[in-house]
Order: structure tokens, then sequence, then C-alpha cells
């Protein structure tokens, strides 16, 4: 495209994300969005909520979003010439992908790079995000040359970071203790149908894993691998899960854990509640002593990678 085609209007970075409930009245809406096409009954609603009120009765990802968005902006911004505008969307709240996409085609922007918060490609992840746009895109009538971003869990940033949390974990340990100390990496689980459908998802994980083991040092016994978070469906689900997983190793006589989630990028209800107060509860079942590092956040290494690939994305557009 020539130059006259990017004066006017700025190059959008729409940042999306899973979206989370600013009190306990969305949770009925939320879950509603979430489980799609399923009854949610009284007993989950109650279950999730009170998950949710134990973290302080509010998801803390919208606020996440907003400053990793912010600094990603700010560093992005210093990297290329074009002016940006950046919009956030989320899947299962608002501010939803849809608005976010109108937002867009009322401020006459015609080209834009999207970006999951999520550095792992899956059909029931970013694909669905992805869709989201389209469905913007077609509800208003509007059209806007969009680059995507579809993964990125092997960005030396990325894993550097995650490496860095490991051993932050370790470290935790008194000195004389940190060679026993055993590291489970995990991510969100889905449905085990993914792996016939050839879903990359599992895949990624693993090499995800693998790099950041290696980053960080550890032997090949030191560490290990586990799903979390499975959704309350009757279908089978990616395993081990964390608390199975968690029983296993107290078997064979691990007794100090580090838990470093690789799959989520902030500090939300799956950390909060499913690795803070329900895996801490297995481990003191088992006597055992559980450390689990801040997720990514806004550290500069993560949100220098963030701005890597969305600047790589700029570049194909221009
Ligand atoms: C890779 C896929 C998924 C990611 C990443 C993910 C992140 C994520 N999830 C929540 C909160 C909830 N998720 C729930 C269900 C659910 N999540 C996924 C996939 C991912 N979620 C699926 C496929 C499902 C099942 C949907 C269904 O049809 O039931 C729920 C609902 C309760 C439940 O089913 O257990 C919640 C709540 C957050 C906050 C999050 C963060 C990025
Ligand atoms: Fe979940
Ligand atoms: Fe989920």
């Amino acid at each position: 495209m020539t130059d006259s085609t990017h004066q006017g209007a700025p190059l959008g970075v729409l940042f999306m994300a899973y979206g989370g409930p600013e009190s306990l009245e969305d949770m009925p809406g939320y879950l509603a969005d979430i489980r799609a096409g399923r009854v949610t009954t009284q007993a989950v609603l109650d279950e999730i909520t009170n998950n949710y009120r134990q973290i302080g009765g509010k998801s803390p990802l919208p606020e996440f979003t907003r400053a990793q968005v912010e600094a990603t902006m700010q560093e992005l911004q210093a990297r290329v010439q074009r002016p940006l505008k950046a919009y956030i969307g989320m899947r299962h709240w608002n501010p939803w992908i849809e608005d976010a996409v109108r937002e867009m085609l009322d401020d006459g922007i015609t080209q834009a790079v999207a970006i999951v918060l999520a550095p792992h490609y899956s059909s029931m992840s970013v694909a669905k995000y992805q869709k989201k746009i389209k469905a913007g895109l077609s509800m208003n009538h509007g059209h806007i040359d969009f680059e995507f971003v579809n993964e990125y869990h092997t960005e030396s940033g990325y894993v550097t970071a995650l490496a860095n949390r490991v051993r932050e974990g370790i470290e935790a340990f008194p000195e004389g203790e940190r060679d026993d100390v055993h590291v489970i990496l995990s991510a969100h689980s889905l449905p085990v149908r993914i792996l016939r459908e050839g879903d990359p998802y599992a895949d990624q994980l693993h090499e995800s894993a693998r790099l950041i083991a290696a980053a960080a040092g550890l032997r090949d016994d030191q560490w290990s691998w586990s799903y979390q978070s499975a959704g309350r469906s009757p279908e089978p689900w990616l395993g081990p899960q964390l608390d199975e997983h968690m029983h296993d190793l107290s078997g064979k006589g691990i007794k100090k854990v580090v838990s470093v989630p690789v799959g989520f990028v902030s500090d939300h209800v799956e950390i909060l509640f499913d690795i803070d107060i329900a895996a801490q509860e297995t481990a003191a079942e088992l006597g055992m002593t559980l450390v689990r590092p801040p997720a990514l956040n806004t550290d500069p290494l993560f949100i220098g990678t963030l701005a890597s690939v969305l600047e790589r994305k700029v570049a194909a557009l221009s």
C-alpha cells in the first residue's frame, strides 16, 4: 500500500482478553456467556461465585489487562513511526470485542493488528476471539484490514520471564533445600477431543514448558507438566489435573513444589483461586510446601514480547 493510504486514522491495535466480572452481580451473565448453550445450575453458579468472593468479589483481569495494554502501547509506539490507537475487547464480558470493533469503525480505522492475551493457539480460544472480530465487522457492515497474532509461546522474552519466575520460586526455599524442589508447569485444560481435531494447543504448551524448563536450568526430573482449571462439563478434559498430579508427586516423596502456570499472563481467578486457594489446600493436606510466584502481569520482558510480535504484524500491514 502507498503511504497516502495511511494518512488520517491511526493504525488500530486491538488487545483481546478473556474478560472478568467487575462484581458478584455480574456472575450469572458472565457464566451464561462462557457456558453458552449449556445450563448453569444454581450449584455451579454458587460454587464459582464463592470462588470469586474469596479472591475479593471481582476479577482482577480487566485491571491487569489495562495495565498490560498501556505498557505495551508505550513500547510499541516508540518503535513504530505510524500513529497507533489501542482498543480493548473482551471475549466473555464488557468491553466486548464486537463493541471495540464498532468503536474502531467509528474512529475510521482501516488497518489494525490484533492480539489475544494468551500465548497459545487453540480453536477453542484464540480462534474464537478472532471470530468475534469478524462478527463485529459483519454486524456493523464495516471492513478493517486485520493482521492477527496467533501465538507467541516460543518468544524469548516470554520464555525468559517465566524461567525467571521459576528461579524466583525455587529461591524462596532455603539454599540447602533447593535441589529437592520440584517445579509444576501448568495451563488451562481443554476437552480431550481437541487432540483428535489436530488442535495445536497441547503441543504448543509442551513446547513452551520445555523451553522454560531449559532456560531455568532445571534437570529433567526436576519439573513436570499438569493441566488445571478444567471446566465443569461431563466430557473428558486433558490431564493430569493439578490436584491429582500433586497427589502423585507426594506419593513419590516430593514435598516442596513451585507452581508456575504458563498459559495465563496475569493473576486472575484461575490462579488466585485454583492455585493460591484450592491447590494450597491440597498441599496442606499432603504436607507439601507450595510456592507460586506472581504471573507475568506487566513484567518488562513480557511487555517487550507483546510489543515485538505486534511490531512484526504492523510491519506486515505497511
Ligand atoms: C485455552 C482455553 C481457555 C483459557 C485460556 C481460559 C481462561 C480462563 N477461563 C476463566 C474462567 C472460566 N472458564 C470456564 C470454563 C471454560 N474455559 C474454557 C477454556 C479456556 N479458559 C472452556 C473450554 C470452558 C468450558 C466452557 C463450557 O462450555 O462449559 C469457566 C466456567 C465454569 C466452568 O465450566 O468450570 C470459568 C469461570 C478465566 C478467568 C480465564 C482467564 C484467562
Ligand atoms: Fe476455567
Ligand atoms: Fe475458561
